[in-house]
Parts: structure tokens; C-alpha cells; sequence
């Protein structure tokens, strides 16, 4: 699903208006409706009490008209609240036409702002994607006292005061709802951390917005859902045998942290590897057998971290990285497997798939010479603070976006940036954020499971490199999803997400 900016919502409303022979009442009609239906199911009559509705000067604000009436119409107790204005847009004046005489409306100003007791339901619909700079003067001073009001509050489209695609500074005045309601895609504002606290939980209802539009219109932006992925994974061939789906190596544990070896061993072993070895320090080699069986291992000369590169030929992927630790002798491994993973020959024309994480990570970012031998397609795997140190400390979420995006450029890289809606970035200069998982994946090894997903993903010749990055993420956060299902959040540990891996990719 492609995430647009303020500007092509703009035009894909107006190319969806001229396509489907529609009014723009009409348009803002279907809106207002969806987002009514949506309401209905959300807040019966007396769940919601009395509903106080704060309208702007435009089509958010005729929104807001047209949800006031639809509300009365089904029995809600509404009243208005109209931001001062010297002109309104023409589908505002169709909607304040056409609200029953009998809905209170009022005017805001500055010596009476509305009344907002505790408890009350508040509908947002003072500023939508049409802002054009941050807001001040009376419609901040109306966001001001909304917020410190202890008042429920839902948003139509945005809301009020936030930027659909931009960032902006710390102290503006914008709208702190408990749910955001938009039109058939979401925006790029949900998606990030900082704006967590202005758009509450968001929901996306669908108006039959052009599809033509949507396709032909470019975006940096993606965002990954089911229908994404129907059918990601190609089924398994019946006379398919382990060699058909890759032999993956792992390079992974040190003393004290062979857990996250077993926890990306495991993950792989779930994720459709052919085969899957793993070379551990020796403190390690026990602990592998008895508890991986399925895995081959290697053990390391050095007992307690990984010192020597094995022979890379019998292989077709590899990740490095979960449980590493950061000794001299783990980077010279590191600088070796990049050197040889970039070589090609008549028998390896292409490079060797490679998963990077954690501790490798942390070891590129110190020696930052080695990023240039990465070979095209690598996938690095860091949460925000490693990719920091392979980069520089954001200003703030869409700074971060922007060096994320660069550096997948620079490198030819695939990076996956960790968090709530993990993003992907591409070297094309794509990003794609993904739909699934859940807080209580914020749990020790949760990323090691990743890793180990991706890395059989990788092994698997029969998908594209960002496909099989795209499905991993997506199928890790499922598995999260469906664990937590049983566990709730709290409870859940790394190792219930590889008990899903299965479920989950059977889902795609
Ligand atoms: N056909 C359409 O265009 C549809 C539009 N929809 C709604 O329309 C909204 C967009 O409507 P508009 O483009 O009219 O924009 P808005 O309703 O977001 O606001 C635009 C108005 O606010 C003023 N304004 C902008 N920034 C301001 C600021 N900082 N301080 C004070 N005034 C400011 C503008 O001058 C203009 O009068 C969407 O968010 C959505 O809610 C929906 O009804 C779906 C259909
Ligand atoms: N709030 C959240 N919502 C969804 N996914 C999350 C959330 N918090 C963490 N995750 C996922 O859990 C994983 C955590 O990885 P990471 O930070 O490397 O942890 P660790 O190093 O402990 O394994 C990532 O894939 C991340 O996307
Ligand atoms: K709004």
C-alpha cells in the first residue's frame, strides 16, 4: 500500500472526483459516512453521552459538519463548535446549510472557548491535510484547551495542528487524540514515534479513492499489510529436497550470549531453511547440539568468541552478529566474510547473501571503512541506537527517515530500522514500513529471532532480496502478533515468537 503526501491527497481527491463523476459534496459525503460507520461501531449512544464536534474552515471542518448531522440523524446527542473564519470552503457551506436546526451550534472566540468537562467526547475536525503552518493565535489557544481537558478525543483525518508528511517543532499546538480516523491510506505521520501521542490509535477507512491515481502516483513510501503479502511465500515444491531451499551459516554467541545464537538458530531452523550450520564459540557447542539438533555446528577455535572464518563455499547465505561481542578477532572475521562475500567467480556469479546484526553492527559502525565492501543487497538488521553509530544522531524521526534512505542508497543495501513500524529501506530509495507486531516484542532476543528468519528468507534462491526481507519482517511481527495472542504482552519472550514463526507463515 503506497503512503502519500499532503499534496497527492490533494490531487488523488481531485482525480477521484473527475474519474468517478463525482461531487466534491459527494466525496466528503463518502468520507463522512465511513467515518461515522466507524463510530457507531466504536461508541454507542451511551458509551458517548453528549459529543462535541470542533469544526475549522475547511473541508476538515465540513467533514465535521457533515459527521455532526450524520450523528444527530442516528440519535447522538451533538453540538458544534465553529472556528471563527473569514471564508469557508464551498463544501463547508453545503454541510452548515444542511445540519438540523435543532443541533446546537455555537461560535469559538477567544473569551469563550467551549466548555470541555472531564469524560467528554470530542471530535477533532478543526485542520486536516489542508494546513499549511503550524497553528497559532485562537485555533492553538482551542488546541491548548482541548488537550489540557481530560476529554476523550477522536480525530478526523489528522489530527489538528500535525503535518501529514513534515516535521515541526517541539512546542506546536497539536490536537493529543485517543483515535485518528483517515480515508483509505494512512499517513506517514502515524508512523512515527514522536507523533505517538498526538494520533492516539489510528484507523484507516476506505472511501474508493482512485486506484488509477494511487498507482500511477511515485512515493518513496510504503506501507506493508496483508494484502501486501498474500501469497509471499512460494509454496513448496512436492518433489522439492533440503538442497532446494539453501544452506544457511549462522556466526553467532559468544560467552554468555549463546542464547541469541540459539534464539537466530532456531528462528532459522522455523523459516523454511534446506540447512541450516552454525559455528559458536566453544563454550557454545553443548548447548548448540543439545538444544538445536537439526542444526550442524562448527565450533570456533576460541572458546569463548568467534575467531576464525570457516570455509564460506558450501553456503548460500550468511548472518552474523546475534550474541557477537566485539573482540579484535570477531572483526577480523567480520572484514574477512565482507571481502569474501563481494568476490564473484564462474561458480558464485552473484554475491553471497549476507544478514548483518547487533554486535557486527556495532563493529561496521567503529570501523566504518568496512561498509564500502559490503556487497550490493546486504541486510543489516539495526534498531534506532545501532544505526546511529553506523550513521549520526537524528534530529528527529523524519531526519532519521531521511539518513535511513540515504544510507540504503549509498551502500546498495537493504537496511530494516527496528522499532513499532519497523522500516525497510531499499537502495532503490524505497521505504517500507511494516504493519505487524506488537509491545511485547520489546523483549531481549526478539531481534536475534528476526535475524534468524531472515537469514533462511536469504538462503532461499527463489526469492528476490527484498522480498524475502519484506516477508521476514512482516512474518516476524505475525508471529509476534500470534504469540502474543496467547501469552499477552507482558509475558511474552523471544522464544514464543519462533513457537509462531510457523502459524505466521502459513498466513502468506
Ligand atoms: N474532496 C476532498 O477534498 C475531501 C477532503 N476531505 C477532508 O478535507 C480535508 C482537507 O481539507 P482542506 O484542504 O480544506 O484543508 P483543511 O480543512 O485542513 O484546512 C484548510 C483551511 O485552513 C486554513 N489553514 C491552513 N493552515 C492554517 C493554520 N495554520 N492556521 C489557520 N488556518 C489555516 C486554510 O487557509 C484553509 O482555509 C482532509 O483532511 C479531509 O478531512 C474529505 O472530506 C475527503 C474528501
Ligand atoms: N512496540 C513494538 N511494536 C512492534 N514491534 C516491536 C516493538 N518493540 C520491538 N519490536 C520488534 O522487536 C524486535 C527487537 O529487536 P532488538 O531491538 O534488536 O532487540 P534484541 O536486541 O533484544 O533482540 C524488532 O524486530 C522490533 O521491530
Ligand atoms: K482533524
Amino acid at each position: 500500500m503506497k503512503i502519500l503526501s499532503a499534496a497527492q491527497t490533494r490531487l488523488l481527491d481531485q482525480a477521484t472526483i473527475a474519474e468517478q463523476h463525482l461531487t466534491s459534496t459527494a466525496l466528503m459525503e463518502r468520507a463522512a459516512s465511513a467515518f461515522a460507520e466507524w463510530f457507531f461501531g466504536r461508541f454507542d449512544v451511551d458509551d458517548a453521552g453528549e459529543i462535541l464536534i470542533l469544526c475549522g474552515p475547511g473541508n476538515n471542518g465540513g467533514d465535521g459538519l457533515a459527521v455532526a448531522r450524520l450523528l444527530y440523524q442516528a440519535s447522538y446527542a451533538v453540538r458544534v463548535a465553529l472556528l471563527p473564519a473569514a471564508q469557508h470552503s464551498p463544501d463547508w457551506q453545503h454541510n452548515r446549510q444542511h445540519l438540523p436546526a435543532a443541533l446546537p451550534v455555537a461560535e469559538i472566540s477567544a473569551d469563550q472557548l467551549p466548555d470541555i468537562p472531564a469524560g467528554l467526547l470530542v471530535i477533532d475536525a478543526l485542520f486536516g491535510t489542508g494546513l499549511s503552518r503550524p497553528l497559532e493565535g485562537l485555533p492553538a489557544a482551542v488546541v491548548a484547551h482541548l488537550n489540557q481537558a481530560k476529554a476523550r478525543v477522536v480525530a478526523i483525518d489528522i489530527p489538528s495542528g500535525l503535518f501529514t508528511d513534515a516535521p515541526q517543532a517541539a512546542d506546536t499546538a497539536i490536537v493529543k487524540a485517543d483515535h485518528t480516523v483517515s480515508f483509505s491510506l494512512p499517513k506517514l505521520a502515524f508512523l512515527l514515534p514522536q507523533n505517538a501521542e498526538y494520533v492516539g490509535q489510528w484507523h484507516v477507512r476506505d472511501i474508493q479513492l482512485s486506484g488509477q491515481f494511487i498507482a500511477d502516483t511515485a512515493t518513496p513510501w510504503h506501507y506493508t499489510d496483508e494484502a501486501t503479502m498474500r501469497g509471499a511465500l512460494p509454496a513448496r515444491p512436492k518433489f522439492s529436497h533440503k538442497g532446494t531451499f539453501g544452506h544457511a551459516l549462522l556466526l553467532a554467541g559468544s560467552r554468555g550470549k549463546i542464547g541469541a545464537a540459539m534464539l537466530a538458530t532456531n528462528a532459522c531452523l522455523r523459516s523454511g531453511v534446506g540447512l541450516l550450520t552454525v559455528q559458536v564459540p566453544g563454550c557454545g557447542y553443548d548447548i548448540l547440539q543439545i538444544s538445536a539438533p537439526e542444526a550442524m555446528c562448527l565450533t570456533d577455535p576460541h572458546l569463548d568468541f568467534i575467531s576464525a572464518l570457516p570455509d564460506l563455499k558450501p553456503y548460500q547465505a550468511v548472518g552474523i552478529g546475534p550474541g557477537l561481542g566485539q573482540d579484535a578477532a570477531s572483526l577480523a572475521v567480520l572484514r574477512q566474510l565482507l571481502e569474501f562475500a563481494s568476490t564473484t567467480s564462474e561458480n558464485r556469479p552473484r554475491p553471497l547473501p549476507l544478514i548483518i546484526d547487533a554486535d557486527a553492527l556495532n563493529l561496521l559502525g567503529q570501523h566504518r571503512e568496512l561498509l564500502a565492501l559490503m556487497p550490493e543487497n546486504t541486510v543489516l538488521t539495526p534498531h534506532p541506537k545501532e544505526f546511529e553509530r553506523l550513521t549520526e544522531k537524528a534530529r528527529d524521526d523524519y531526519h532519521r527517515l531521511e539518513l535511513l534512505r540515504n544510507f540504503a542508497q549509498q551502500y546498495r543495501c537493504l537496511v530494516v530500522l527496528k522499532g513499532a513500524y519497523t522500516c525497510i529501506a531499499t537502495p532503490d530509495g524505497e521505504l517500507h514500513f511494516n504493519s505487524t507486531g506488537n509491545p511485547g516484542m520489546a523483549t531481549g532476543g526478539s531481534g536475534d529471532v528476526l535475524t534468524g528468519l531472515l537469514l533462511a528468507l536469504r538462503a532461499d534462491a527463489r526469492l528476490l532480496p527484498f522480498q524475502a526481507v519484506r516477508l521476514g519482517v512482516y512474518a516476524h511481527g505475525l508471529a509476534g502478533d500470534l504469540a502474543a495472542a496467547h501469552t499477552g504482552h507482558a509475558g511474552l519472550v523471544a522464544g514464543d515468537i519462533v513457537r509462531h514463526i510457523g502459524p505466521a507463515l502459513m498466513r502468506v
